[in-house]
């Protein structure tokens, strides 16, 4: 077995937010996915939370970025630049040793090999030794406590900030998987665009990612709730409140709900039928923070008949699941 002291580590790199998972720590940092940086010189301002809180309101010489988009990098630099940052808030919390961690990154299942490159390159720069990947619902699983190494089907559906990924998996592997560009991002602009068509107001993606959590849902929606918004009314210029319904958040977001939905019958009319009938029986587990939009596991599992469970931790599922893959890895290893 690897000694207690060796500083590993497995990173949930999102769309919207980082994890870092420690060796004999467990999740030592959550971030968001954000990094703020002066424009003209390029250097970081800020990272992380402090990042998320100036987006929308940075002036002139500052961009806030998400340099992740859809589950993949879309900013290399900017990407490395924040692993760097969180390995180093990472190891700040373990110990004085300044030996190079080996890393383990969950990557989206249906990630190319020039996009699962470029996040092995980015955590090298960033100050990693080696650098391995795990498919992200294989990671879910196992971070949901799923029995992922047996002889037995196991369905999860982790929805992200930028990616869903929906899959079977039986001893050790996936049968079969599906990874839609669709989640929270998308449910966040589903908002913004419904409140521009039906109010002409324009609001962030802040305001519209609030709406999501606090009155979103799938299926019709609260009829009771609603949330008074602020943004810039697109006819005046001027700024302008309204309220909107959970009703309406719900409208909006039916769209985007019917794509999950869709990944979820696609898959099971993939998997060989023993896995099916597994699943039938042990139910869908939801993972991600997307999981956590109201009544999404009743509306799944009424439209496929199939009991729908949200992982406990839902937001940190694939950051322990991915760092108990690297105990598995490092401890076999060594055996
Ligand atoms: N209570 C909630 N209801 C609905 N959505 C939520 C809730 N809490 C968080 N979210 C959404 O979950 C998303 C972030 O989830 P998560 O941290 O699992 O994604 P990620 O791992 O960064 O993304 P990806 O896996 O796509 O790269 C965001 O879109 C966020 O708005």
């Amino acid at each position: 077995m690897f000694s207690g002291f060796t500083r590993d580590m497995g990173i949930d790199l999102g769309t919207a937010n980082t994890l870092v998972y420690v060796k004999g720590k467990g999740v030592v940092v959550r971030e968001p996915s954000v990094v703020a940086l002066e424009s003209d010189t390029g250097s970081i301002r800020a990272v992380g939370n402090a990042a998320k809180n100036m987006i929308g309101r940075t002036p002139g010489n500052i961009v806030a970025k998400r340099p992740m988009k859809d589950g993949v990098i879309a900013d290399f630099d900017t990407t490395a630049t924040m692993m760097k940052y969180f390995i180093n808030q990472a190891q700040k919390k373990k110990s004085f040793f300044s030996k190079k961690p080996n890393v383990v990154v969950c990557v989206p299942s249906g990630i190319t090999a020039v996009e699962e490159r470029a996040v092995k390159e980015a955590t090298k720069i960033a100050g990693a030794k080696e650098v391995y990947t795990i498919e992200e619902p294989f990671a879910a699983a196992i971070g949901s406590d799923l029995p992922v190494w047996e002889p037995t089907g196991s369905m999860v559906v982790d929805i992200g900030g930028g990616t869903t990924e929906v899959a079977i998996i039986s001893l050790g592997g996936i049968v079969t998987s599906q990874s839609i560009r669709v989640a929270g991002d998308e449910m966040d602009d589903a908002i913004i665009q419904y409140v521009r068509k039906q109010y002409s107001l324009m609001i962030g993606e802040r305001t519209s990612e609030q709406l999501k959590i606090e009155i979103g849902s799938a299926g019709k929606g609260d009829e009771k709730a609603d949330m008074e918004i602020r943004g810039r009314d697109l006819v005046s210029g001027l700024p302008k409140t309204v309220t909107i319904t959970a009703q309406e958040i719900a409208r909006a977001l039916a769209d985007t709900v019917a794509s999950i939905i869709e990944a979820v019958r696609v898959t099971l009319e993939k998997a060989p039928p023993e896995l099916a009938a597994d699943v039938m029986d042990r139910g869908i587990v939801l993972t991600g923070g997307g999981a956590l939009l109201q009544n999404l596991d009743k509306v799944i599992s009424e439209q496929t008949g199939i009991p729908v469970i949200v992982a406990e931790q839902a937001l940190d599922c694939v950051a322990i699941g991915t760092g108990r893959y690297l105990e598995h890895k490092f401890s076999s290893k060594n055996r």
